[in-house]
């Protein structure tokens, strides 16, 4: 009743700020303050808000222990006969103010904190960073475990909140009472002060000495906490390699030696705790009793009345309770700063590919490629700070005609996949240009370069949605009839048909992946293509793209390949020759440059690399014929 009452409140809180902000997606900066402003901006002025009810309900609390007083002092003095006469209205009007002010201000307060803030504001974070991790360039999810990102973003953004509104909140309502109190009692006696004071130097001294401490036991347990679950995950996602070697009792001594060091901390962490809740319950009853000796003795000298001694202890018990719950809050924040810290070193780093401003989107009308002293080398640290970089192509220049089919070709490591990926800008090349139909490709925006691209890849990655998604991946408007065409094309069609995922959906509709169906990887190298095949775009990447395949599903699909490659410019990267012999050029790359290009025949005829390749690999390397040199030999 009372919730359905709530209700259009609630809706009007929880709509003050929106947790997906829009707009450009921005690095966020280093730096502890402007890291957290950073995510904390769409909701600052709801925080202040947020702050000053606090100091008001605070305030309010330490006012009622002063009436409390005052009504303890009349309550001696007055004849019992005036008392209502005396000080009824007063007494109705401030029980009033009591029973309608204080729930009406903590309403308000814990509006605005649960409601505005509490679900909104580490959405904004986990929002922002997300989309910041989605720009990201290729090279950073290469350095880093998909898991330990996504942990990052998701905690980051729960850390940010517990600092700011543990600083905004608790420490405002906190400070606020204690120094509410102080007044209070030196408004009475400023001897009754004292206690409090020699309280407060001894409170400021156990923090000072503890907390540090429960700060680093915290992050050594944090640590070994990440060390032990990253033992167990290894353990269950190498099962079959255990399994293989049937060596369970290894394992569990390799996860027992994590856990050990965990626990060695857990100990560190609970000794400091029983000795920090000695020192504090000492500090507490020592405050409970100067106290109430400093205000006992000052009632006898007639320097302070009954109201204010009984206040003076009221205040006192509630300090008591407050100290505790400070302490923690003190380390814990100390905890979440240190996860900020540790989530910022992975989320504020600006990508290293990044769009000029206002870069415009490429076209494509004829499909020429055109690599232009082309020199790379993938970036490596040294030693954590310089980076070097390991030389993969030199001055290589190559230019695909438009139209053309070319097939590359090299041992392996060469840099045939490291070229496709130059192609669609997965990396900046260190000097020399690549161009498409004139324009070069680091200067047009990176979303319409890789829309004209189509890539199929050796290891086919699908997402963990259904086969309809998958498949209109890169044409997210396709119907399913044009779905079912590309996957015919693709000779996908025959297994798809069959497949029930553990909800019981099927067809295009079975998800794959966790808790989904599990296809072979030539049944995801089928999807890929169908994927790629409905895409339809300009320009086409195929990297090993029927390797795994098996011949007969391989035979058929070429057929349909090269359909597909049809009015496109083409870079098929095969180990398999046959499986590119047939297209219109060959290019042999080796030590970072183009050693060898023209048709098989040509090839053949010159007797270098490829020759000896051929020659191997029809030499009944994989069971072909010796004297094989048609293009189309299987
Ligand atoms: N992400 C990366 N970071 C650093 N070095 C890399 C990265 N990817 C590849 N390399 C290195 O660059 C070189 C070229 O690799 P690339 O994958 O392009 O070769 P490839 O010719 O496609 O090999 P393969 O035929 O085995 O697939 C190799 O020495 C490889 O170790």
């Amino acid at each position: 009743m009372l919730t359905r009452w709530l209700q259009p409140l609630f809706r009007y809180f929880e709509s003050r700020t929106g947790p997906y902000p829009e707009g450009d997606v921005a690095t966020p900066p280093k730096g502890l303050f402007p890291f957290i402003w950073h995510f904390s901006r769409p909701v600052w002025p709801w925080l202040l808000v947020m702050s000053l009810l606090t100091a008001l309900v605070s305030a309010a609390e330490v006012v009622f222990f002063r009436y409390i007083g005052e009504l303890v002092d009349w309550l001696g003095h007055v004849e019992r006969a005036n008392f209502w006469a005396e000080h009824g209205a007063w007494l109705i009007g401030v029980g009033a103010a009591v029973l309608v002010g204080l729930p009406l201000l903590v309403l308000v307060q814990s509006l605005v904190t649960h409601q505005s803030i509490f679900g909104n504001y580490p959405m904004i974070g986990r929002w922002l960073s997300h989309r910041h991790m989605l720009s990201q360039s290729l090279a950073f999810y290469q350095d880093e475990f998909a898991g330990r990102v996504s942990q990052k973003v998701m905690q980051t953004a729960l850390a940010i909140r517990e600092t700011v509104t543990k600083v905004m909140d608790l420490m405002v309502y906190a400070i606020i009472y204690f120094t509410g109190a102080a007044f209070l009692l030196a408004q009475a006696d400023p001897w009754l002060t004292l206690p409090l004071a020699i309280w407060l130097v001894g409170y400021l001294g156990i923090m000072r000495f503890f907390v540090p401490k429960l700060r680093d036991v915290s992050m050594a347990q944090a640590d070994a906490r990440a060390q032990m679950t990253g033992r167990v995950v290894d353990s269950y996602s190498n099962i079959q390699t255990i399994k293989l070697f049937a060596d369970t009792r290894r394992e569990l001594d390799y996860a027992k030696d994590a856990m050990q060091g965990f626990m060695a901390t857990v100990h560190r962490q609970m000794r400091l705790v029983t000795v920090l809740s000695i020192c504090m319950t000492l500090l507490n009853t020592l405050l409970l009793v100067g106290m109430a000796a400093m205000a006992i003795t000052t009632w006898y000298v007639d320097a302070i009345s009954l109201g204010v001694l009984a206040i003076a202890i009221a205040l006192v018990m509630r300090v008591r309770f407050m100290s505790d719950w400070i302490l923690w809050e003190v380390a814990g924040l100390f905890e979440n700063i240190g996860t900020v810290q540790d989530g910022m070193n992975t989320i504020a780093q600006a990508p290293t590919v990044c769009d000029a401003p206002n870069a415009p989107a490429l076209s494509v009308p004829r499909g020429e490629i055109h690599f232009e002293a082309l020199r790379f080398g993938y970036p490596q640290a040294v030693g954590g700070f310089k980076t070097e970089y390991k030389t993969v192509f030199d001055g290589l220049d190559l230019t695909i005609a438009p139209n053309e089919k070319v097939g590359l070709i090299g041992r392996s490591g060469a840099g045939k996949s490291t070229l496709a990926n130059l192609l669609l800008r997965f990396y900046d090349i260190q000097g020399g240009r690549i161009t498409i139909d004139g324009q070069n490709i680091a200067e047009v925006s990176q979303t319409s370069l890789r829309h004209q691209i189509g890539m199929v890849t050796q290891d086919t990655s699908l997402l963990h949605r259904s086969l309809r998604d998958n498949i209109r991946y890169g044409s997210p408007h396709a119907s399913d009839d044009a779905i079912w065409e590309a996957v015919e094309r693709a000779h996908a069609d025959t297994f798809i048909h069959d497949l029930v995922d553990t909800q019981g959906r099927r067809g295009l509709d079975a998800h794959v992946g966790e808790r989904g169906v599990k296809l072979s990887g030539g049944q995801r190298q089928r999807i890929a293509i169908a994927r790629v095949l409905l895409k339809n775009a300009p320009i086409l990447v195929l990297d090993e793209a029927t390797s795994a395949l098996d011949s007969e599903v391989e035979a058929a699909i070429q057929e349909q390949l090269e359909t597909l490659m049809e009015g496109k410019t083409v870079i098929a990267i095969a180990h398999r020759l046959s499986t590119i012999a047939m297209l219109d050029r060959l290019i042999v790359v080796d030590e970072g440059r183009m050693v060898e290009s023209g048709t098989h025949q040509e090839l053949l005829a010159k007797g270098g690399i490829y020759a000896r390749l051929w020659q191997r690999q029809s030499g009944g390397f994989i069971g072909l014929d010796v004297n094989a040199d048609r293009p189309n030999a299987q």
